[in-house]
């Protein structure tokens, strides 16, 4: 199945949803102009990591972002991938994803499992429990937040759901660049899956963000790769090519689960 993916790199402002929000419809409304099947977007583009100030900012019990990703999937007849956003939720702040389908019915939510410490998630946010798992075109998908790809047994583990494509939104700061695009293809390499991710771009008080989002195929080889600026970018993916790597070497057959930990 061909599916055609909008990339949205975002810059965000700080602690500043409303500038944050009317970027939106402006990137959805473009990728619905190039026919795009489905629009991702960065994490945390409601607020940034203006974590100090969540009480304030982060989008209560999610409504903001849901009314308007609802609204906006239908109104352009695409699947939106929400990247994640600050939400609080019943008396705690989490980093949450929310993906609409066309037809603006909410298709999964998940809240970011491993917290960064290094930008102090952990202090000020609750951990997610749960999988996401949806479809594109009738295609298994799965997604994931940021500094979850650095835990290959989660993304294996979302991945066992026949999924073909994970997606990754990030904050992911200039100076571990390299190691972004590498982990994203082992990530990719090892799952059989096309790896589907957009990090921010600009800078907060304590961060610059290299952007450098990106499609990998199956094979791990790096088939988009954007610059360090704001833009959308359309690129058409074949999940043919999921079948082919996996028929040629059954990893997944081949798991021995039972001696796993
Ligand atoms: N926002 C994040 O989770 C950043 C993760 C990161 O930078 C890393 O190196 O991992």
């Amino acid at each position: 199945m061909k599916i055609k993916i909008a990339l949205a790199q975002l810059d965000i402002k700080f602690g500043d949803p409303d500038k944050n929000f009317a970027q939106i419809e402006p990137n959805v409304q473009k990728a619905a102009t190039q026919n795009a099947d489905i629009i991702f977007f960065p994490e945390m583009w409601n607020t940034g990591y203006d974590l100090t100030r969540l009480d304030k900012v982060a989008d209560k019990e999610g409504q903001r972002t849901q009314t308007l990703l609802a609204e906006l999937a239908k109104k352009y007849q695409i699947t939106i991938h929400g990247g994640s956003v600050s939400t609080e939720k019943n008396g705690a702040f989490y980093n949450t994803t929310y993906i609409y389908a066309p037809d603006g019915k909410l298709m999964t939510t998940y809240d970011k499992v491993h917290l960064f410490g290094l930008m102090h998630e952990d202090e000020y946010l609750a951990s997610g429990v749960d999988e996401d798992h949806f479809e594109i075109k009738g295609i298994n998908a799965t997604s994931v937040i940021c500094y979850d790809i650095r835990f290959p047994e989660w993304l294996r583990t979302l991945s066992l759901d026949d999924s073909r494509i994970l997606f990754v939104p990030a904050e992911w700061p200039t100076s571990r660049i390299p190691q972004w695009r590498r982990l994203l293809a082992a990530r990719a390499i090892e799952n059989q899956s096309f790896v589907v991710a957009v990090n921010r771009v600009g800078s907060d008080p304590d961060n610059p963000f290299g952007g450098h989002s990106g499609i990998y195929n199956p094979m791990g080889d790096e088939i988009l790769t954007l610059d360090d600026q704001p833009q959308l970018k359309v690129f058409t993916i074949d999940t043919k090519e999921t079948d082919d790597a996996r028929g040629f070497m059954p990893v997944f057959e081949d798991r021995q689960p039972e001696l796993y930990r």
